[in-house]
């Protein structure tokens, strides 16, 4: 498990929350020898670009979430948080005991992933139209779940700056890796007992139906998988 790691400065703004876009996004900027429409991005592309973007890394324990999201952070230079730091001392207790979570468990520690990401995402600094990107491990392990991270219920809800979109990269791995994995780790709260129970309640994403996903296999060295993760988290952004 990592550390919350804070939040570099650029992202941070004094900027107060707004109910309404800011005059650069809800207008269109065109060149005078720019006349045709289709010279230019619509005000709904421009904001779609524009929207924050929350990158759930996702998958059971052990997949490699906190290693990959660190190294994603650093390769991308955004924020990255460990879920693991945003769950209530009863849900670490608990886990700590061997105890799996249940749904009533998990609901308030999903729902303040998606505030806390929301939060980042208000203060950031909208600069140079750069899309602010927020990373997040959380293991995201039902469809209910997920729902809960996308927020789409709080889509219009106009206290925010932007509501943010929420994507994932599945870390997929076997059974075998996922315990070879969790086995040499030493002095981690979750132990190998957790994993029966991890992947028994993980709901992989359909990707056919879940189209803000992206799966990466995790069998390879710590390189290839960041190195894919890169590449798929580039390619989720671009949606
Ligand atoms: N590609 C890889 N090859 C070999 N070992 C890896 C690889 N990726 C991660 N590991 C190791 O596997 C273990 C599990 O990784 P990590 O702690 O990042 O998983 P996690 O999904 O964050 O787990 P948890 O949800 O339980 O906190 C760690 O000891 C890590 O160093
Ligand atoms: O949904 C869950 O059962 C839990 O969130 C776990 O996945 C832990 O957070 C993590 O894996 C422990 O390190």
């Amino acid at each position: 498990m990592l550390t919350t790691l804070s939040v570099p400065l650029a992202y941070i703004s004094t900027r107060p929350r707004h109910a309404t876009l800011p005059a650069q996004m809800a207008t269109v900027p065109r060149s005078p020898n720019s006349l045709s429409v289709s010279n230019v991005m619509s005000s709904e592309q421009t904001m779609q670009s524009k929207r924050p973007a929350l990158v759930i890394i996702m998958g059971t324990s052990g997949c490699g979430k906190s290693t990959i999201g660190e190294g994603l952070a650093a390769t991308l230079e955004v924020p990255f948080i460990d879920g693991d730091n945003l769950h209530p001392q009863s849900n670490v207790d608990k886990m700590s005991r061997g105890e799996p979570l249940t749904d009533q468990d998990r609901e308030p520690w999903l729902q303040r992933i998606h505030k806390h990401a929301q939060e980042l995402s208000d203060a950031a600094e909208n600069r140079n139209s750069k899309r602010p990107v927020i990373l997040i491990a959380c293991s995201a392990l039902k469809k209910i779940y997920r729902d809960t991270l996308r927020g789409e219920e709080h889509v219009n809800d106009d206290t925010h700056f932007l509501p943010i979109q929420t994507f994932f990269l599945y870390l997929k791995g076997s059974r075998e890796a996922l315990q070879k994995r969790m086995a040499a780790r030493k002095g981690h709260f979750m132990t190998e007992r957790m994993l029966a129970s991890q992947l028994q309640t993980l709901e992989e994403p359909d990707l056919s139906t879940e189209k803000d996903v992206r799966e990466v296999d995790i069998d390879r060295s710590r390189e290839e998988v960041l190195a894919e993760a890169v590449a798929a988290t580039q390619t989720l952004l671009d949606l």
